[in-house]
């Protein structure tokens, strides 16, 4: 069933170095799991499918990290966000790792954790990209949500709510502490940026997103159109020659495919589609990270292993696994 892709990637040296990073980390948002996520994909085989079927060489250093050492002693709500310090400080060190795998020339895989997690990983690439090839980056945000809440139009304070704002910056802070740690080589412009399966959006998000002339595919885009003809216009959008960063939510599919989330919201994307969205990026060949987040296992325990299937199935269609 599985044959080892010949695509050429357009912005890495070879096609089949990968970093991997596993982050443990779950305080973006309300919900104790997410954090077990990375090795519940990796038990289930993801990464000797990737080295035996897809035929990368792996570098993955085994450990999942939880990064207790960047617990602060005291993180009281700052800008209406919830465990500010801490997810700045996890961030940054994520950053850091992502920018140094990317720097050199791998394709880099994430597996969270919560969203926020992207602000680390993200700015990783958009650092690196900037200094490896003097371009810029764009991304494919996959995701029911927007996450594109400043903390100042966030009802709930989570900040796995908010990492497109930060990394687009409509969010800024000065202070370190607070995700001041984001320079300008980090960051991405709105125009760079493409969504993918929006069906719960908050208020705030839509002036966002109307106000910056953001482009979204929504669910009713995509049922209007279907999902071969939105990912013609989504990756017409981005443009053919440009490195790009997937970041996939895995509650875009809808809860039948991937119960175990914590925010799961009902009407989304099939199986198929969450791979097709896969696929048709990797074809692009411009591919340069995925992060893939939100799995839960802890949540609707019946559900848990197909969530983790799910997750597995878009991580290898996104890293060139074909049908046929
Ligand atoms: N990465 C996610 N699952 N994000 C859900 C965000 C939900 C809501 N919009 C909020 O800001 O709190
Ligand atoms: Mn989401
Ligand atoms: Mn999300």
């Amino acid at each position: 069933m599985t044959s080892a892709p010949s695509l050429q990637p357009k912005f890495l040296p070879t096609r089949n170095e990968l970093g991997v990073v596993a982050v443990g980390f779950s305080g973006g948002q309300p919900k104790p799991g997410v954090d077990a996520a990375p090795m519940a994909l990796i038990e289930a085989g993801l990464i000797q499918q990737l080295e035996q079927d897809l035929e990368f060489n792996v570098e993955f250093d085994g450990k999942m990290h939880t990064y207790g050492e960047l617990v602060p002693a005291d993180d009281p709500p700052y800008r209406n966000m919830k465990g500010p310090k801490f997810a700045s400080a996890v961030t940054k060190r994520v950053s850091e790792q992502v920018y140094n795998l990317s720097k050199s020339g791998k394709m880099v895989l994430t597996l969270g954790g919560d969203h926020s997690i992207a602000i680390g990983t993200i700015s990783g690439t958009a650092k690196a990209t900037r200094e490896r090839l003097g371009r810029e980056l764009a991304v494919i945000w996959v995701d029911a949500h927007a996450d594109i809440n400043t903390p100042e139009t966030s009802d709930s304070g989570n900040i796995h709510g908010m990492p497109v704002s930060f990394l687009t910056r409509l969010a800024t802070d000065e202070n370190e502490e607070y995700f001041g740690w984001l320079k300008e080589e980090h960051k991405l412009s709105t125009n760079k940026l493409v969504y993918i399966g929006l069906r719960d959006v908050d208020k705030g998000e839509k002036k966002i997103l109307r106000d910056h002339g953001i482009k979204a595919f929504s669910m009713h885009d995509i049922d209007r159109h279907g999902i071969g003809k939105v990912m013609d216009m989504a990756l017409g959008w981005i443009g053919r020659d440009t490195p790009i960063h997937l970041s996939f939510d895995i509650d875009a599919l809808d809860p039948m495919w991937a119960p175990s989330t914590g925010t799961a919201v009902r009407g989304g994307l099939t199986l198929r589609e969450g791979d097709f969205i896969a696929e048709c990026v990797a074809e692009t060949g411009s591919l340069i990270a995925l992060d893939l987040v939100e799995v839960n296992p802890s949540l609707d325990e019946v559900g848990a292993q197909d969530t983790v299937r799910s997750g597995c199935s878009i991580v290898r269609c996104a890293l060139g696994d074909t049908l046929l």
